[in-house]
């Protein structure tokens, strides 16, 4: 990270960022840094965070954590402008997690844009202000080392690690969870984490990792935790791509295939919904036909100008526990769901924007709710 911050109080902000200060002239008054041109305080410490959150539970002030791993984009600050709507200060955390990248995927490519992130949580915390329907503010960016966050050592990122991790099964080997096998164990540990050290009254994540978030509802109902779990709606381009901090990799010549994804999700939907189809197959043919003439016509183009893909699956799942359904239940609804994994760019032409880090090839994920009908 940057030492690009500013502190409330003089001196060295990036020499000693690990816990508040004194405030100058004996004070007994903590003060923090603050992220640029804002009151948005930066703590880095899980000791920081405690000194910061526990006055406001006497004060009877709400808190929202948004957890993110940074690269900050437009589906962050919805979830971010979600929480300011509805409590009186919101917490962002910032925390790259390796527990739950597998040793193969990209946990060192992965974008790293403190600054940017900096300074697009600024301008949106001065907008919240300026909206009088909001109940709160961005009041602090947790951003913890992974020292703090693993206190006996990091565990290591291979199934067979040994350590203190939260397993939620059989969901988290299930769809995402079969192509990662660490990775749900890593989300519900890092989460737990986080939950145990902001305390929140309220926590938000994106639908666009629907697993995710069924995920962390079950965790939430098993063991207790004593928050609420908002899930806000997805965020996309205009052509339908999902936000996603991973979209980087792309390059513009991937970046026009990669709604096929999206595409395919909105054909089985409008088999359930036009249709009335209520059967797997009759609500998935669909997406898989779009997501093969999508391919077949990218496979005729000369290698320097197509993108291939592989699907990974497109599955219609069970809202609460993402098991595959035969027939959908209308009372119930379901998730339609897919990943797909767009290869790297054949025969790159001179100068051509491959995307972050050389364009690796990039899972995309995503999905569409199939709402349950409403009884008049
Ligand atoms: N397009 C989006 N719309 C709404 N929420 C989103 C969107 N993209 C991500 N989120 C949510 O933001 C939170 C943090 O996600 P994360 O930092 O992993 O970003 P990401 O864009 O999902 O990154 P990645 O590309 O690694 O999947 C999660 O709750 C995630 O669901
Ligand atoms: C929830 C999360 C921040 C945990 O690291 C991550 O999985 C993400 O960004 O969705
Ligand atoms: N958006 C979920 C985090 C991940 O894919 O690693």
């Amino acid at each position: 990270m940057s030492c690009s911050l500013s502190t409330t109080a003089p001196s060295s902000a990036c020499a000693s960022p690990s816990s508040p200060r004194r405030s100058p002239r004996g004070s007994s008054r903590l003060t923090h840094e603050t992220l640029p041109s804002s009151s948005i305080k930066v703590l880095r410490s899980v000791d920081a965070l405690r000194a910061w959150r526990n006055p406001l539970r006497q004060d009877h002030r709400t808190v929202a954590l948004v957890p993110t791993m940074g690269a900050l984009h437009q589906g962050h600050l919805a979830l971010i402008r979600a929480a300011a709507a509805e409590c009186h200060h919101v917490v962002v955390s910032l925390f790259l997690n390796p527990a739950q990248f597998g040793r193969n995927e990209d946990l060192s490519s992965y974008p790293s844009t403190w600054d940017a992130d900096a300074a697009r949580l600024a301008t949106l915390d001065r907008a919240l202000a300026d909206d009088a329907a909001n109940l709160g503010r961005l009041s602090a960016v947790f951003a913890p080392s992974v020292h703090d966050m693993y206190p006996e050592g990091f565990p290591g990122q291979d199934v067979a690690s040994d350590g203190s991790f939260v397993t939620i099964t059989p969901l988290a080997r299930l769809l995402e969870g079969a192509s990662r096998p660490t990775f749900f164990r890593g989300v519900a540990t890092v989460c737990t984490k986080l939950f145990n050290a902001v305390q929140p009254d309220r926590v938000y994540f994106g639908q666009k990792d629907a697993q995710q978030a069924v995920l962390i509802r079950r965790l939430v109902r098993d063991f207790l935790v004593p928050t609420h779990v908002v899930v806000v709606p997805t965020v996309r381009e205009p052509d339908g791509l999902a936000l996603s901090s991973r979209n980087v990799y792309l390059g513009p010549r991937r970046r026009n295939v990669a709604p096929v994804l999206h595409h395919a999700l909105r054909a089985a939907e409008r088999a359930y919904e036009t249709h009335a189809s209520r059967h797997r197959d009759a609500i998935l043919r669909p997406a898989r036909d779009h997501a093969s003439s999508v391919l077949a016509a990218q496979t005729a183009l000369p290698p320097s100008q197509r993108a291939l893909f592989e699907v990974d699956y497109l599955s219609l799942s069970d809202p609460d526990t993402m098991e595959e359904l035969e027939t959908v239940d209308p009372t119930r609804g379901a998730i339609l769901s897919g990943a797909i994994k767009m290869l790297p760019a054949e025969d790159p032409q001179p100068g051509e924007d491959l995307g972050h880090s050389g364009g690796p090839a990039v899972r995309l994920i995503d999905n569409i709710i199939l709402k349950p009908a409403t009884t008049a």
